[in-house]
């Protein structure tokens, strides 16, 4: 086992580019490659050449011969951050904040048990020069251990689903005699791995100072969403991933209704590159909204990602973000979520302003008048059913079909409009005389649309696992007595490796140091300027407003492929496509028909290719409600809003979502 390894071990020959100890790396962050070592009691001793560049660590086995016998590759975009640690006797030692390495981040993350606001700062470096000169040596083991944490993608068999799974690549440096050398030796390459994860960080994650690399991320949490475990979730399986990957955040557990607004609309988030939910789609409604009652909103949206760990009970935009970035979602939606918060990946995001008789508001997943919208709110009443609530009330509201006498005016996209011109047009749709166009900002503000690339690639079944390599000192190659720390990973077992300072905030000053103008102003709404008329005004006529008018069993306005994790109601929706899909049901439908209509909306089947009598699909800019009736509910993002005429326009692409990598 020994001999052909005793071949390669004395430190010059081990590290390919290994530094002097007490030298600077001139080459910091670029490439680096080493020589380690596998050894198993029945399967004998293994040479790997390993290579860390801006694809990835790639390991590759020699036979005794030096060829190539087998070669394995963890994906760049697939590591989510790495850890220098002491040998597994000072394991505690280095757990509790006195891991070795020179890079860390001095705001390092904050671990939420409990209070309202958990803040990281004056967090002591867990990775400084001193700490790390400092750190005791290990008398009986001078070998210092990197970490590598990486999420990849598998496939438990065949049939199942690709989905993530955590990984441990554990490198282990011994080649020097002391420990100091070996971890500056690991130090070295997980400043590289670092170097290689920030170049591909987005500008906005990115911290102004080269000390701190990450800026911090805001994170507000509902207790109260889906089944009230948010804070549990957070705690057991975002925070992990937070730490793995060194994001510092400060958290804040939001206290009543409107918190997220009111935080949002008048707090300076300079300190902040993101902003993340930890709930559900009606927490997201409220971040938009709030960022949208700033007056400097036109500078902060730009600068300021928002992003959700689904833990609600619809999670609509969570589904979409993961469809449409072809990433596994119904394994782990909350460890998806939480890698797609760390990306450093943003694309743009429609949002669309309604004009209520009283008031505005912003939207960012649908508006709702008849049957679907009923059945939302409805089965309230019933909600101890948990989500079988929706499929009872639906066979409840399918025998008492309730129909809505309405008028809906709406504007095609550009796209729409020439193609629908040629072809035989709409049976009930009448073109309005005499008109201005009230669009023009839509295609001012249209942006290109998101890159999406697929994530079928994945690794072979027999690499995404844990995997432990040593280096070794040239005299004896001892067998790797405490390599298999990571073995745990395959339990997820996380640790924290930060310490943190918790501060909690008293409710009377969480809003402290407000003034009275943003008090008073709370409410105001800000956002790019309106182009269409006031809502009492008369559409105008000959801009290519078309109107629908009758009898309907339901209208749903809708700019996410996902109303909820099994919605899959528009297919066609893009995050940034400046495109509401209108969807309309008319009276006179048949129950099979609408049952099947209602029952494929699970598939994403359920819309017609073309028009029917009954059924329409209408890609518009904006649209006009008027209820003829004086009764019924309509919702936007799923909360229900004041009964009566409506209004909407879409804004492409005015905020950031966060998407995955
Ligand atoms: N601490 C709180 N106590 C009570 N209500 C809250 C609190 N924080 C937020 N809310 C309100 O709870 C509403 C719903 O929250 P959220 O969207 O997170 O969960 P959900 O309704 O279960 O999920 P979904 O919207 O996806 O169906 C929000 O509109 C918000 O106004």
């Amino acid at each position: 086992m020994s001999e052909s390894l005793d071949k390669t071990t004395s430190p010059s020959s081990a590290s390919s580019r290994a530094t002097p100890p007490g030298a600077e790396d001139p080459d910091e962050g670029h490439d680096v490659s080493d020589t380690f070592y596998t050894s198993q009691r029945k399967k004998g001793s293994h040479v790997f050449r390993v290579r860390l560049d801006a694809t990835g660590f790639t390991l590759q086995r020699e036979s005794p011969g030096g060829s190539i016998v087998k070669e394995q590759h963890v994906r760049i975009s697939d590591i989510v951050g790495a850890r220098c640690m002491r040998p597994k006797k000072s394991r505690r030692l280095a757990m509790s904040g006195a891991c070795a390495c020179s890079s860390g981040n001095p705001n390092s993350p904050a671990i939420s048990a409990s209070g309202d606001h958990h803040r990281t700062a004056n967090t002591p470096s867990k990775c400084s020069t001193n700490s790390r000169e400092n750190l005791p040596s290990d008398a009986g083991d001078a070998s210092a251990f990197l970490y590598v944490f990486a999420y990849v993608l598998k496939k438990r068999s065949l049939r199942s689903e690709l989905h993530r799974e955590r990984t441990v690549l554990t490198l282990r440096f011994r080649s020097f005699d002391t420990f100091e050398d070996n971890m500056r030796e690991a130090d070295r390459w997980y400043r590289s791995l670092r170097w290689q994860l920030h170049r591909t960080l987005e500008e906005i994650f990115v911290a102004p100072t080269a000390d701190e690399r990450r800026r911090r991320v805001l994170v507000l949490l509902n207790p109260k969403s889906g089944s009230g475990d948010a804070r549990e979730v957070f705690n057991m399986h975002v925070t992990p991933v937070l730490n793995e990957a060194e994001v510092p955040y400060d958290l804040y557990v939001t206290k009543h209704s409107n918190f997220a607004i009111e935080f949002l609309s008048t707090r300076c988030l300079d300190a902040w590159c993101c902003v993340v939910a930890v709930g559900g789609d009606g927490l997201f409604h409220e971040i938009v909204n709030g960022l949208l009652q700033r007056q400097d909103w036109a500078h902060v949206l730009p600068h300021l990602a928002l992003g959700i760990i689904p833990c609600g009970s619809g999670n609509g935009l969570a589904r979409s973000i993961a469809h449409c970035y072809n990433e596994p979602y119904f394994s782990k939606p909350v460890l998806g979520a939480a890698l797609t918060v760390i990306s450093g990946r943003s694309s743009p995001m429609d949002v669309v302003r309604v004009q209520l008789q009283s008031r505005s508001l912003y939207s960012f997943l649908s508006i709702g008048w008849g049957l679907i919208s009923d059945v939302d709110i409805e089965s309230e009443r019933i909600r101890l059913l948990g989500y079988q609530r929706f499929t009872v009330w639906t066979l409840y509201r399918l025998v008492n079909l309730r129909t809505y006498n309405g008028r809906i005016s709406y504007l095609l996209t550009d796209h729409q409009v020439s193609s629908t011109q040629s072809a035989t047009g709409y049976a009930a749709q009448r073109r309005m005389q005499n008109s201005r166009s009230c669009n023009t900002h839509i295609d001012r503000l249209n942006g290109p649309a998101p890159n999406y690339h697929s994530s079928a690639e994945y690794l072979p079944q027999e690499f995404a696992d844990v995997i432990s390599l040593e280096t070794s000192i040239n005299q004896s190659f001892r067998s790797r007595c405490d390599s298999w720390l990571s073995g745990g990973s395959r339990r997820s077992f996380y640790y924290s490796i930060s310490e943190s300072i918790y501060h909690s905030l008293a409710d009377e000053s969480e809003f402290a140091g407000l003034s009275a103008a943003a008090l008073e102003n709370r409410q105001q709404n800000y956002g790019p300027a309106s182009e269409l008329p006031d809502l009492d005004e008369p559409l105008p006529e000959d801009q290519g407003w078309l109107v629908e008018e009758g009898e309907f069993v339901m209208m749903h306005a809708v700019y996410q492929t996902h109303l909820g994790i099994d919605c899959h109601f528009a297919p066609k929706a893009q995050l940034n496509d400046g495109t509401i899909y209108l969807i309309l049901i008319r009276a006179g439908i048949s129950r099979p028909q609408l049952l099947s209509f209602l029952y494929n909306m699970s598939s994403g089947t359920h819309l017609p290719e073309a028009h029917n009598d009954h059924v329409k699909v209408l890609p518009v800019r904006a649209f006009r409600l008027e209820p003829h009736d004086n009764h019924g509910i309509i919702t936007v993002d799923g909360e229900r809003v004041e009964f009566g005429p409506l209004q909407a326009e879409v804004l492409p692409g005015i905020a950031r979502v966060m998407v995955p990598k």
